[in-house]
C-alpha cells in the first residue's frame, strides 16, 4: 500500500511502454484498458466480474453522476467505491465532454458551462474549481481537469480558442486540487487535427508539472490515421516518466496502433457498448450474433478462453439470446468482450517485456484478418 501516486517504466519496446502506476487503492499495470462504468455500474456486469476478467481501473463519470445521486449525496454514502462496491482505483472524467455531447441549453464561458440536465431539466454550473470538487465528494482517485473538446472537422480559429481555454482551466483545476498524495489529476492535451495546436497545448500541460497527461479531442469521428498523426506529434512532447491516457480509444486495432506510439492507458464503450448489441470481440476478429449464419453452430466463441461466457456457450446460444433480445445475451457479450479486451491488453503487456511488441502486434492483426475460423 502505498499513500503516494507512482509510474513505474518497466520496459520499452520502440515507443511502446510497459509500466504500473501505485495508488493506494491499487496497482494498475500498463498500458491498461479501463472498462467504462458512466453512472456507477460497468453495464450488464458485476464488479467482481470486472475484476475477474483482470481490470485494475474502472471509469465513472462526473456529468451523470452529479445529475443522479449528487455530489453531495454520494459523499454522505461513502463515497462510489463503496456505493458500487468498487475497492480499487476510479478515474473520474471532468464531466465537459459529457455536458457537450448530453444535455441542453449549453452556455460556455471563461468561467465554466451552464447546462441544463437531460435529466430533469434542472440548470447546473459547472467551473473547472466545480468540477475538481464534486470529483473529490465522489471520492475520485485520478481526477481529469475540466477541458474543451471540440468536434471534428472544426475552424483552425474554434480548435485553437477551445485548446487555450483547456490550457487556462488546467491551471485553474491543478490550483483546486491542491495536493492530495495518494491521488492524481491529469491534464488533456486538445488542438484538434493541428500539429503546431497540438504541441503548443502539450507544451503548456508540461509547463504544470501534472502526475499525468490525457490526449482528448480525438476519437470525435476522425479517421484512424488523422488520430495516430496527432498521438506521433504529442506523445514525444509529453514527459516519458509520467503516464499518458488516450480518452475514448478504442477499437483493437486502435489499442495496437496507439500502445506503439506511447499511450500507456486506453478507456472506450466500444466492448461494453457492442457487447449490448450483439457484437462479440475475439481473437479471430469480430462476430455478429444477430447473424443467421450462427443459428446452428455449436462451437463457442472461444474454446481456448479462460472466461466462461467465451468457453461455455454455443454460437447458437448467444445467437438465440441475442436474437430474442435476452437480458442474459447482454451479460454474456459483454462479459467476452471485456474478457477478451483484457487479454488483448495481458499480451501487449508480456510482448513489451519479451521486447516482441511489433512481432505480437503483427500476429494479433494477422488472427484478425484470417477471420472466423
Ligand atoms: C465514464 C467515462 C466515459 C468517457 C470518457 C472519455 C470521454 C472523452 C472522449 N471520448 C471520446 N473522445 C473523447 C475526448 C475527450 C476529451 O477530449 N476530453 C474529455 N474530458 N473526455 C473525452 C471518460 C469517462
Amino acid at each position: 500500500m502505498t499513500e503516494t501516486f507512482e509510474f513505474k517504466l518497466i520496459a520499452t519496446d520502440g515507443q511502446a511502454r510497459r509500466g504500473e502506476i501505485s495508488m493506494p487503492r491499487g496497482s494498475i499495470r500498463t498500458p491498461a484498458f479501463m472498462p467504462v462504468g458512466t453512472g456507477g455500474t460497468v453495464k450488464a456486469m458485476y464488479m467482481d466480474q470486472v475484476r475477474g476478467t483482470g481490470a485494475d481501473i474502472i471509469l465513472g463519470n462526473t456529468y451523470h453522476l452529479m445529475l443522479r445521486p449528487g455530489a453531495e449525496r454520494m459523499a454522505r454514502l461513502g463515497g462510489l467505491h463503496r456505493f458500487a462496491g468498487w475497492n480499487r482505483p476510479i478515474l473520474t472524467d471532468s464531466g465537459g465532454f459529457q455536458v457537450m455531447s448530453l444535455s441542453g441549453l449549453r452556455k460556455l464561458t471563461e468561467q465554466g458551462v451552464t447546462f441544463q440536465s437531460h435529466i430533469d431539466g434542472s440548470r447546473h454550473e459547472m467551473s473547472p474549481e466545480r468540477s475538481i470538487e464534486i470529483q473529490g465528494l465522489l471520492g475520485s482517485d485520478i481526477q481529469m481537469q475540466l477541458d474543451e473538446c471540440v468536434r471534428l472537422p472544426a475552424t483552425p480559429t474554434e480548435i485553437e480558442r477551445a485548446m487555450e481555454m483547456s490550457l487556462r482551466w488546467a491551471e485553474r483545476c491543478r490550483v483546486a486540487f491542491g495536493e492530495q498524495p495518494g491521488k492524481a489529476m491529469f491534464g488533456i492535451v486538445q488542438g484538434g487535427d493541428i500539429p503546431t495546436l497540438r504541441e503548443r497545448s502539450a507544451h503548456g500541460l508540461k509547463a504544470l508539472d501534472l502526475k499525468g497527461y490525457a490526449v482528448g479531442g480525438l476519437a470525435v469521428g476522425e479517421p484512424q490515421e488523422v488520430m495516430l498523426d496527432m498521438l506521433d506529434v504529442t506523445c514525444p512532447i509529453l514527459p516519458s516518466e509520467k503516464p499518458r491516457y488516450l480518452m475514448g480509444v478504442g477499437t483493437p486495432d486502435d489499442l495496437l496502433k496507439s500502445v506503439g506510439r506511447g499511450i500507456d492507458m486506453f478507456d472506450c464503450v466500444m466492448p461494453t457498448r457492442a457487447g449490448r448489441h450483439g457484437l462479440a470481440f475475439t481473437r479471430h476478429g469480430k462476430i455478429n450474433l444477430k447473424n443467421a449464419r450462427h443459428a446452428e453452430d455449436h462451437r463457442p466463441l472461444d474454446e481456448e478462453s479462460s472466461c466462461p461466457a467465451a468457453r461455455d456457450y454455443s454460437r447458437a446460444y448467444l445467437h438465440h439470446l441475442v436474437r430474442s433480445n435476452e437480458i442474459l445475451g447482454m451479460m454474456l457479450v459483454t462479459w467476452n468482450n471485456l474478457s477478451y479486451y483484457q487479454d488483448l491488453m495481458s499480451g501487449i503487456r508480456a510482448s513489451i517485456e519479451a521486447q516482441r511488441f511489433a512481432d505480437f502486434s503483427a500476429e494479433t492483426q494477422e488472427m484478425w484478418a484470417r477471420g472466423d475460423i
